[in-house]
């Protein structure tokens, strides 16, 4: 593979291109392969034009820095990047079983053991990224990708900082994921992603966000004032509630803790051991 191998200068004529995976606000990511090594990438494509007209290239140039020193089983890996005129090519581990919301889209809602077993893996990945102090500030389904063995992948680390920040997310995207303290644009730290946790786990089992709404306002309001409501159906655990209940927490201090989420009762009953064990 491309693991730590010398830093050599890749090109766009180092890859054979396959078939588009996807396509984005600024560019396609392709299924490639590396052509000496026959090894099969993700080769994420981006426009210059594209990047400089939206100035997210600090944005870019941090995700790469961030990605390419991340190493975990539950982290997408960034092998390295290059560029030439008008595109930016990053070299991208590739994920054999794709986007996992298209997943949770086709079958509405995960039970309670897929769910659990998804969550323990990413709170690992999580604090994996938080002794690195690095804070991923936007995990929801959209970037999360599934591997071979169905085990979950974190992807684009567009959105991390280093913590402490108060770096404003400039609110683009959904409001959903965010905590509290970052829709009221205070400062942040690394348990914005224990609540993204709490967030996640309540749209695994639900099959949407707490917090929706009809508009932008809305959404604010049910989130600093934290009106979580569960539905009766599908019908979930009073251990699994109470669960999301420890994550989404005001005072981002009391959130529980990720290295305590393989010890709650809801997560032990539920997450498969098996699954986890295969490097999950
Ligand atoms: Cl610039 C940009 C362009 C597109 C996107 C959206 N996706 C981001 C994630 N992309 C993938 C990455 Br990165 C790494 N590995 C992947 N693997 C796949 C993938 C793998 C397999 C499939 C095929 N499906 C798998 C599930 O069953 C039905 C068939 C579809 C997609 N997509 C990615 C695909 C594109 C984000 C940013």
């Amino acid at each position: 593979g491309t693991s730590g191998g010398p830093k050599r200068r890749w090109t766009i004529d180092d890859f054979d291109i396959g078939k588009p995976l996807g396509k984005g606000k600024f560019g396609n990511v392709y299924l490639a392969r590396e052509k000496q090594s026959k090894y099969i990438v993700a080769l994420k494509v981006l426009f210059k034009s594209q990047l400089q007209q939206s100035n997210v290239e600090h944005q870019l140039r941090r995700e790469i820095e961030i990605q390419a020193h991340l190493r975990h089983p539950n982290i997408l890996r960034l092998y390295g990047y290059f560029y030439d005129k008008e595109k930016v090519y990053l070299i991208l581990e590739y994920a054999a079983r794709g986007e996992l919301y298209k997943e949770l889209v086709r079958c509405n809602h995960f039970d309670e053991r897929t769910s659990a077993t998804y969550i323990l893996s990413l709170a690992r990945a999580l604090h994996y990224c938080h002794t690195k102090h690095v804070i991923h500030r936007d995990v929801k389904p959209e970037n999360l990708l599934v591997g071979l063995n169905g085990e979950l992948k974190i992807s684009d680390f567009g959105w991390s900082v280093h913590a402490p920040s108060n770096r404003r997310k400039t609110l683009c995207g959904t409001l959903d994921y965010l905590p509290p303290e970052m829709v009221e644009g205070k400062e942040h730290t690394t348990s914005v992603d224990n609540w993204s946790l709490g967030v996640l786990t309540y749209e695994f089992l639900f099959g949407g966000p707490p917090f929706e709404a009809p508009g932008h306002q809305e959404t604010y309001r049910r989130i600093v004032r934290v009106d979580i409501k569960f539905p009766d159906k599908p019908a979930v655990s009073d251990s699994a509630k109470a669960f999301i209940s420890k994550l989404l927490v005001k005072d981002a201090h009391r959130r529980l803790p990720l290295l305590e989420v393989q010890n709650d009762p809801w997560i032990k009953a539920n997450a498969d051991p098996d699954m986890l064990a295969r490097g999950n």
